[in-house]
């Protein structure tokens, strides 16, 4: 059976990656894409939304779609722990909300095995580059990736010198450092402090061919489950093989 999608975002970078993967996947149709100008109405009639546009359009559009019955793929950063609560509460019966800050395996492998890190390091610091085209600071995958690290530990960090704005935004007492280059696609490091030691674990995205997997999969889970979602993890469901840390 076909899958009717539409895209939100469509002009951009990723919005013409998902138009690309659409096109060549066996079972997904474009039903429109969407951006800045056209309305939100073109997306009815699909089955899923794939939202990849920016997060004042995503905060309206993921909540109609949902209303209007589609399900939806969010990738549009900015979906941090309590703007997705407010939705999940409010997602229909029978419907699926799946928020992936980051479409890379390879990403969300280091966002997990940061968190089981992080359990016994009291001196973690994320260091986030992209792009120069990149509006939004810090990136999904860094708020998430100190989301993961403040939930997995037993005591909340406490950073010295919090208040310095040198030392990076503060995320779930994580600080966030994060730097707009060209040449560069993206990058995460989550450096941890020991005694006489520091444990640094490095993404590196070379091209956007990382998130392709990532993109059906979500595309996949979205028409095959209810509720939500959040991370390519619980996609692909790593939470119990990494002890959902
Ligand atoms: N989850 C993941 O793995 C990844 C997520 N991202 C995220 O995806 C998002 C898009 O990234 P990217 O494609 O590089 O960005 P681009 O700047 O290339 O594209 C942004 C798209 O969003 C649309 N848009 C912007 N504002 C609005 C609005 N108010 N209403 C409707 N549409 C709007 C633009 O339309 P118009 O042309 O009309 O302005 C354009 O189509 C970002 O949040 C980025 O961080 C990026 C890479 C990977
Ligand atoms: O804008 C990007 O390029 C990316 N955005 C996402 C983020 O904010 O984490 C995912 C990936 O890092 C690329």
């Amino acid at each position: 059976m076909e899958t009717q999608v539409a895209v939100l975002g469509a002009s951009g970078r990723m919005g013409s990656l998902v138009e690309r993967i659409i096109d060549s996947t066996e079972g997904l149709v474009l039903h429109a894409g969407l951006t800045s100008a056209t309305p939100l109405e073109e997306m009815l009639g699909a089955d899923v939304l794939v939202d990849v546009s920016h997060l004042d359009a995503s905060e309206i559009a993921v909540p109609f779609a949902l209303e209007h019955g589609l399900d939806v793929v969010v990738g549009t950063s900015g979906w941090d722990e309590r703007r997705i609560a407010s939705v999940a509460a409010a997602v229909p019966a029978g419907r699926a909300a799946v928020f992936v800050p980051n479409f890379s395996l390879g990403s969300v492998l280091g966002t997990a095995l940061a968190s089981v890190a992080g359990r016994f390091f009291d001196s973690i610091e994320i260091l986030e580059a992209h792009h120069d085209k990149k509006v939004d600071s810090p990136s999904g995958t860094a708020v998430r990736t100190a989301e993961r690290i403040a939930a997995a530990r037993e005591h909340p960090l406490s950073p010295p010198h919090a208040d310095q704005e040198a030392r990076g935004q503060l995320v779930a007492g994580v600080p966030i450092h994060s730097m707009r280059l060209r040449g560069i696609v993206a990058d995460q490091q989550v450096v941890l402090g020991g005694a006489g030691e520091v444990l640094t674990i490095r993404h590196e995205t070379i091209s956007q061919e990382a998130y392709v997997r990532g993109i059906t999969l979500a595309i996949g889970h979205a028409r095959s489950s209810q509720g939500t979602t959040v991370g390519l993890d619980g996609v692909l469901g790593l939470g119990e093989l990494l002890g959902r840390a």
